[in-house]
C-alpha cells in the first residue's frame, strides 16, 4: 500500500533515538514536514526506561554533559528548556571506590574537589590544574573543528584553522600516556583514564584528544534530568509533536528504497511503502547498510571492518534495603585497568575483574523505588557480541561475579537483598535497538584515525540519504548525538537550497 503521495512527501527519519528526535525538531522548526518511524513502542532509543513493581530504572545514559546543547536545541525551536525539563547537577559527580578501601569523591564544586585531591594525592594538585589548562586548550581546538561543525570528509576537515590548531589536539599519544604526565597517583590516573569509556573506548588506545571529555565534565558539570533521564526523551517528543512532527512507534523499517542513485522512501516490515523527499537514518549505520540498504554491500563490508565501541552488561536490581555508602553515581574500580580493556577490546571477553558502575537514582528521585528500597542500575563495560562469548550461557554466572564483587566492595549480603532483577547483555542491547553487536556508542575511537572513518552525515553514493546519531559525526553520547541532529538538519536544509546533482 502506498500511503503518502509524491506531492506531500515528508522527510522520513528512521529511528526516534535522540539523534532522530533532534534532527526532526530542527527540520520541523524550519517548516519541514517530518515523519519519524520507530521500531520500538516508545521514543528515546538507548535513552530508555524500565518501570516495574514500584521501581523505575533509566536503562541507558545516566549522566548528561554539555547541557547547553539541550538549551540550544529548545531555543532553536523558539522554546525555553525550563518549561520542559529540570536539569540539575548531582554532587558528587561520582563516588569512586577501590578494592583496598580507598575512596574519592569527584565533587563538582572546585574547592571541595581540590580538597579531595589534596587528601588522596597532595602532590597531584598542581598536576590537576595543569591537566585542566591543557585539556581546555584541546577543547578550544576541537569544539569548532569537530563538535559544532562536524565534517563530511577529509577535504572538508582540512581547514587553515585545523592546521593551526592541530598540535593542540594532542592526538599523538594515548589518553593514558597524557594522564600519566599530569598525575602520579595510580588512583587519580584510573579516575581520569575512565573518561575514555564515555565514548566506549580504551584509554590505552584512544588518542589523548579524548581527555577533553574530563575537561568538559569538570568545567561544565555532570547533570541529571529530574524525574529520571527518560524525561529528556519525553520532553523532546513533546517538542517535536508541538512542531508538527509525526511519530509512529511500533513501525520497523525493513528497507530503504533507492532508485537512480537516490533514496526515495522506505518499506515497513508490514509491507507499507512510504515515499520521502529524503531519508535520515538514525539507526546504527552498520546495521542500516547491512539490513536496510541491500544495494550498498560495498559500504556495508567496509563498515563491518571498523572497530565498534564497547557494549555493556547491565543489571537492574530492586533491593529491599538502603546502602548508606552509595551516592547517586558510583564506580567500583578493578585492580588491573589495562587487563580490563585488553579483555574487552583484544580478547573480546568480559573482564574477570570488572570496574562496576552503580547508579542509585532513588537518592535524587525517591519515587524511583518503594520506601526503604533502592533501584540499582549496574553497568559493566563488555565486548560487543562475538563468537567467543555465548551470553545465553554466560549471563547468569557473570551476573553472580558482578554481585559477588559488589558484596566484597561493601554492599554486604547484596544477593539476599535483591527482590527485583533484570539482566541485559550485549545481545539484548543489539536486539532492542538494532545496534550492531550491541555497541553502546557506535564506533570505538581506539585510534587517531577513527573519527575520519565514521560514515558521513551525507551518505556516500546515494543522494537524499543522511545519517544522524552516535554512529556518524561527531560521535556517541547524548550531547554529541544531539549535535549530530543539528549538523544533519543543516545539511538537509542546505541541500534543499542548493540541490546536489
Ligand atoms: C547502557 C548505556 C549507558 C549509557 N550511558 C551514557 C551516559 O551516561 N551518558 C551519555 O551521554 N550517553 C550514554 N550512553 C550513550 C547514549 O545513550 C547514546 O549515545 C545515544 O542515546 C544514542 O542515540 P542515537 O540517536 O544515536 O541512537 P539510538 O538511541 O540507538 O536510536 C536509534 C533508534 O533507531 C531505532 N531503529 C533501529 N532500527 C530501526 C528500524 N529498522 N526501523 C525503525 N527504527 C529503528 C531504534 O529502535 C532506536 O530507537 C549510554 C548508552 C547505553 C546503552
Amino acid at each position: 500500500m502506498v500511503r503518502t503521495s509524491q506531492a506531500t512527501k515528508p522527510t522520513i527519519i528512521v529511528g526516534a533515538g535522540l539523534g532522530g528526535l533532534a534532527a526532526a525538531i530542527r527540520l520541523a522548526a524550519q517548516g519541514h514536514r517530518v515523519l519519524i518511524l520507530e521500531k520500538n513502542a516508545r521514543v528515546g532509543g538507548k535513552l530508555n526506561l524500565v518501570t516495574d513493581q514500584g521501581y523505575t530504572f533509566d536503562t541507558g545514559p545516566s549522566l548528561l554533559t554539555m547541557p547547553w546543547v539541550i538549551t540550544e536545541l529548545f531555543a532553536a525551536a523558539g522554546r525555553q528548556v525550563d518549561a520542559y525539563l529540570h536539569l540539575e547537577q548531582i554532587e558528587p559527580t561520582c563516588r569512586y571506590q577501590w578494592p583496598d578501601g580507598t575512596s574519592f569523591n569527584a565533587w563538582q564544586r572546585l574547592p571541595q574537589l581540590i580538597q579531595e585531591i589534596q587528601h588522596l594525592a597532595p602532590a597531584d594538585v598542581t598536576g590537576f590544574f595543569r591537566f585542566l589548562a591543557h585539556t581546555s586548550q584541546i577543547y578550544d581546538a576541537v569544539a569548532d573543528n569537530f563538535l559544532l561543525k562536524p565534517f563530511d570528509g577529509l577535504r572538508e576537515l582540512i581547514t587553515p584553522r585545523l592546521v593551526r590548531d592541530g598540535p593542540r589536539i594532542d592526538a599523538l599519544r594515548s589518553v593514558d600516556a597524557a594522564v600519566r604526565s599530569f598525575f602520579r597517583s595510580p588512583y587519580l590516573r584510573q579516575v581520569f583514564n575512565r573518561y575514555a569509556t564515555y565514548n566506549g573506548s580504551s584509554p590505552y588506545l584512544s588518542p589523548a584528544t579524548f581527555n577533553v571529555i574530563a575537561y568538559i565534565e569538570m568545567a561544565e558539570g555532570g547533570w541529571y534530568v529530574r524525574g529520571g533521564m527518560y524525561a529528556l526523551a519525553v520532553a523532546l517528543q513533546r517538542l517535536a509533536e508541538e512542531l508538527g512532527v509525526e511519530i509512529r512507534c511500533n513501525s520497523p523499517v525493513a528497507e530503504i528504497l533507492e532508485h537512480d542513485g537516490a533514496a526515495m522512501g522506505v518499506r515497513l516490515a508490514d509491507g507499507e511503502v512510504l515515499w520521502a523527499q529524503q531519508v535520515v537514518v538514525n539507526a546504527d549505520p552498520r546495521y542500516a547498510y547491512q539490513a536496510l540498504l541491500p544495494g550498498q554491500t560495498r559500504i556495508a563490508r567496509q563498515l563491518a571492518r571498523l572497530e565498534p565501541s564497547c557494549s555493556g552488561f547491565v543489571l537492574f536490581l530492586g533491593i529491599k534495603r538502603v546502602y548508606e555508602q552509595l551516592a547517586h553515581h558510583n564506580i567500583f574500580f578493578s585492580t588491573d585497568y589495562p587487563s580490563e580493556f585488553a579483555a574487552i577490546f583484544d580478547k573480546g571477553v568480559p573482564p574477570v575483574d570488572p570496574t562496576i558502575y552503580v547508579a542509585a537514582t532513588c537518592l535524587t528521585d525517591p519515587g524511583h523505588a518503594p520506601p526503604g528500597h533502592m533501584n540499582l542500575f549496574v553497568l559493566v563495560n563488555a565486548p560487543v557480541v562475538n563468537d567467543r562469548v555465548c551470553w545465553q550461557r554466560e549471563a547468569e554466572p557473570y551476573r553472580d561475579l558482578v554481585v559477588r564483587k559488589l558484596e566484597r566492595m561493601g554492599l554486604t549480603n547484596l544477593q539476599d537483598e535483591i527482590v527485583y532483577e533484570q539482566i541485559w547483555t550485549p545481545a539484548t542491547i543489539a536486539t532492542i535497538y538494532n545496534a550492531a553487536g550491541g555497541a553502546i556508542y557506535g564506533l570505538a575511537s581506539n585510534n587517531r584515525f577513527s573519527a575520519f572513518l565514521r560514515p558521513p552525515l551525507r551518505a556516500r553514493g546515494l543522494r537524499h540519504l543522511y545519517f544522524v546519531g552516535g554512529g556518524t559525526h561527531p560521535g556517541g553520547g547524548i550531547p554529541l548525538v544531539l549535535l549530530s541532529g543539528r549538523a544533519v538538519a543543516e545539511r538537509v536544509l542546505a541541500d534543499h537550497a542548493h540541490p546536489r546533482a
